[in-house]
């Protein structure tokens, strides 16, 4: 894998360690970062670049921007937000993996795109964000927030570095309050998921979907801590059936 240029803020450092269990997810998406683009596409049959493109819509990017994709992972939704902002505007995708940056910035020197030239990858933490307050005019996450160990940390962190009057756009899996929902969504992890990704070697690594998707928030209970945290509205859509949803919350 080349090795990756990362362009660092001069005031860029780990000012904590991540617990343990930050560092077992860290792990974890390094270990599937080769097939992780891959296995998006077949296991969704594709869909997740719209669920994809319409998290970059709420999010409001404009002409000239300055955005953040946290948890920016391979890099998808910095490369709809790099066309959204252009060539005047500004992408910087933050990532705890070092293996995920790689493939980004992989992806980002073999395009044959210009405008993907105003994107940064910047190796660093969510819950510990190298940025001053009221930074950004727009922020994206893309199935982010379920992964990260403190996910209230993860939205003060997002209120803090995003200007007065802009948005947030946090793309996940829904927890359904609807059993059948719930149910079809489980019955996919499990027998077409996790049996896909078990040939790959990555068993463990897609049955975390599962507990992760259980552990994680409500539509509603997400609205809540947008609100807590400092959001003056918190919106969550539910798409395709209720398996996925987005957050929008406006600062
Ligand atoms: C882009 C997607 C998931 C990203 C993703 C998020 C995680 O937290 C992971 C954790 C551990 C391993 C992998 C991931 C991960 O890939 C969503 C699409 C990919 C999903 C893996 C497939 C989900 C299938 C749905 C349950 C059903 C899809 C129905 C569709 C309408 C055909
Ligand atoms: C499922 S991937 C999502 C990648 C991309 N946003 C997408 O939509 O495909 C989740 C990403 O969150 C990153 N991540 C999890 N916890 C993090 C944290 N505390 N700080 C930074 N990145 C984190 C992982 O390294 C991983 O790349």
């Amino acid at each position: 894998m080349a090795s990756l240029q990362l362009s660092l803020p001069s005031t860029y450092r780990f000012r904590h360690r991540p617990v343990r269990c930050a560092d077992e997810r860290q792990t974890l998406f390094n270990r599937i970062a080769p097939v992780y683009d891959n296995l998006n596409d077949l296991l969704s049959l594709g869909q997740h670049r719209v669920w994809k493109r319409m998290a970059v819509s709420w999010s409001g990017a404009k002409m000239g921007d300055q955005v953040l994709d946290l948890c920016c992972g391979s890099g998808d939704l910095s490369f709809l937000l790099s066309e959204k902002v252009g060539s005047n505007g500004k992408v910087t995708g933050l990532d705890f993996s070092q293996e995920q940056l790689s493939v980004a910035s992989l992806r980002q020197n073999m395009s044959l795109k210009t405008c993907y030239k105003n994107i940064d990858w910047v190796e660093g933490d969510a819950l510990d964000l190298p940025f001053p307050d009221g930074y950004f005019d727009a922020i994206t996450m893309g199935y982010g927030l379920r992964n990260v160990v403190d996910k209230y940390r993860a939205m003060q962190e997002m209120f803090r570095v995003l200007k007065p009057g802009s948005r947030i756009s946090v793309l996940d899996f829904n927890k359904s309050t609807q059993p059948f929902t719930a149910s079809t969504q489980e019955w996919m992890i499990d027998n077409v998921v996790v049996p896909v990704a078990t040939s790959y070697g990555l068993a463990k690594e897609y049955e975390y979907l599962k507990s992760s998707i259980r552990e994680f928030l409500t539509g509603k209970e997400l609205e809540k801590v947008a609100l807590q945290v400092g959001f003056s509205s918190a919106r969550h859509y539910e798409i395709s059936g209720g398996i996925m949803g987005n957050l929008v919350a406006k600062r």
